[in-house]
């Protein structure tokens, strides 16, 4: 009699000591075996739990004593920068009682995004990502995915892209007029001082509205804004370790991220029946997922408005974190703003705007662009899953259920791939074509890269070129260098610059 009380919390102490350590303490002797080290697993909570959010509050109050590139993987992944340093690459960790392994290698990064791609998964999100991301391309797997892949690529190829540029070229004018209203406003009418990281996020948000959405900026404004909060608490959810059904508890914050997400939703679902009477036959991404090409690709209202939320997010941040860190560069280094400067001159024609055939020759642009992404890759770092047991670089058998963390800013600064200068800002590196794939891959690679790739390169190519060729710029002196990890690379600070028009 007492054993059958007993039996279930026999069973229940047995299945937590299953899980929580003896699992993880064999995972851990398998790679150990293999010469892979790492800080030692601690049951249940692992060792980033803790650690890692103490390593991110101490960088984040803390800023780098001058604009220099070399403190970035340290600040804005600091649990690589340290451990990495300890147990070399690759190292393992553990976040929870979840197996992390963490790889810097390109080699090993192509096999994992492209040779060995279909081995490997996305991570099953933290579901307060969903909050942002809904069910939309960037966390779906499977059959799914194909069909929405298929669509948004129809979307964004580059042709269709090319077809925008008279929009970008448009929302960035507009942008250019305020500017130029404000310097007229005041008494010193030469130059002024603001925060282009704030003007670059309303831009990039206006040009998503009408590229993708056939609308604009202050259409769209609330969902930015909705989204900005829910990016906060998102935030705040990944820091710790995820709790499977704390999400069903009425916490405030859970309280708060609720209703975010309905007036979102709410919001998005009402743009969409408004543009589904009148915009069906336009080039936007949203027509494309109202009316796709093939019949069978039909999706349904949830699917449409899940797709929508994440482009709205996706289109936004990332570029709007491009075109920050560019115009920062070069208003630290000079002689490129001119180089490119005078690239605008000989390729536009002075006082004239970009069309889509002078693309293709902006070359100094490309290179200072692809410098940036570099130095500040807007994603910092790429997750996966092994879905199966598989063999990495002939050697290493990474079992399944093992996460991948790729450590994108790392490989992007490493001296063994750029050399000495790996740290020093110089665009003349992109002058020939890279010979290994996976040495630079800011917009991810193999089957799910960045789908928004041809959009974000042509928007942060025009809004340069204009800008560059009617102003010039040097940063401010009031100016915090720290560059901060917030679900993309942000200056924590803001990003004060002081611009003059040229005559
Ligand atoms: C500088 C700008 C951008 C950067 C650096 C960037 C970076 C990335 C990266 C690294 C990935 C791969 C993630 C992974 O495989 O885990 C990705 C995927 C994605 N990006 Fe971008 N992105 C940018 C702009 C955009 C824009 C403008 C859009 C939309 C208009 C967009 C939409 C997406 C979507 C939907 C995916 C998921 C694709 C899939 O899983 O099939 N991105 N991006």
């Amino acid at each position: 009699m007492i054993f059958l009380f007993l039996l279930p919390l026999i069973l229940t102490i047995f299945t937590i000591l299953f899980k929580y350590i003896w699992i993880p303490l064999r995972i851990q002797l398998h790679f150990r075996q293999q010469g892979i080290r790492g800080p030692s697993y601690r049951p249940i909570f692992g060792n980033t739990a803790g650690i890692r959010r103490r390593m991110i509050a101490e960088v984040e109050s803390s800023h780098a004593a001058s604009f220099k590139h070399e403190g970035v993987v340290e600040r804005v992944m600091p649990h690589y920068y340290n451990w990495s340093k300890v147990y070399g690459d690759p190292f393992l960790y553990w976040f929870g009682s979840q197996v992390m392994l963490a790889v810097s290698d390109p080699d090993m990064i192509k096999e994992i995004l492209v040779s060995k791609s279909g081995s490997f998964g996305k991570i099953r999100f933290n579901p307060a990502l969903k909050a942002l991301f809904g069910e939309g391309l960037v966390g779906l797997e499977g059959e799914k995915w194909i069909v929405h892949r298929r669509i948004t690529t129809q979307a964004f190829n580059m042709e269709r892209v090319k077809e925008w540029v008279p929009e970008i070229v448009d929302s960035t004018l507009n942008m250019m007029n305020k500017w130029d209203a404000n310097i007229e406003a005041r008494r010193n009418k030469s130059e002024f001082e603001f925060d282009v990281h704030k003007e670059f996020h309303q831009l990039s948000a206006d040009i998503i509205s009408r590229t993708a959405f056939g609308s604009n900026f202050s259409e769209g404004k609330q969902i930015f804004e909705l989204q900005e909060q829910q990016v906060a608490l998102v935030l705040q959810a990944l820091r710790n370790v995820y709790v499977p059904g704390l999400r069903f508890i009425p916490t405030k914050r859970n309280k708060t991220m609720w209703k975010l997400d309905k007036e979102t939703t709410e919001l998005v679902t009402k743009l969409i029946k408004k543009n589904k009477k009148t915009k069906l036959n336009s080039n936007t991404l949203l027509a494309t997922l109202i009316s796709p090409s093939k019949k069978d690709d039909m999706l349904d209202l949830k699917e449409i408005v899940d797709e929508c939320k994440t482009f709205y997010f996706a289109g936004k941040e990332t570029t709007a974190n491009l075109l920050t860190w560019a115009f920062l560069l070069l208003g630290l280094h000079q002689e490129w703003q001119n180089k490119a400067r005078e690239e605008v001159d000989r390729v536009c024609g002075q006082h004239a705007f970009p069309c889509s055939e002078n693309l293709a020759d902006l070359k100094i642009i490309t290179m200072i662009l692809n410098e940036t992404l570099r130095l500040y890759p807007p994603a910092v770092m790429m997750m996966r899953q092994a879905s199966e047991n598989v063999k990495l670089a002939g050697r290493l058998d990474v079992p399944a259920g093992t996460q991948l963390f790729l450590a994108m800013t790392a490989v992007h600064h490493d001296v063994r791939i750029w050399g000495e200068d790996a740290n020093v800002f110089n665009p003349m590196r992109f002058l020939e074509p890279r010979n290994h794939l996976a040495s630079f891959f800011p917009f991810g690679l193999g089957p799910r890269v960045c789908v928004g790739q041809n959009l974000a390169i042509v928007e942060a190519k025009i809004a340069l070129a204009m800008i560059v060729g009617r102003y010039s710029f040097v940063v401010s002196p009031s100016y915090v260098h720290a560059p901060m990890q917030s679900l993309t690379l942000q200056p924590q600070y803001g990003a004060q610059m002081i611009f003059s028009r040229r005559n």
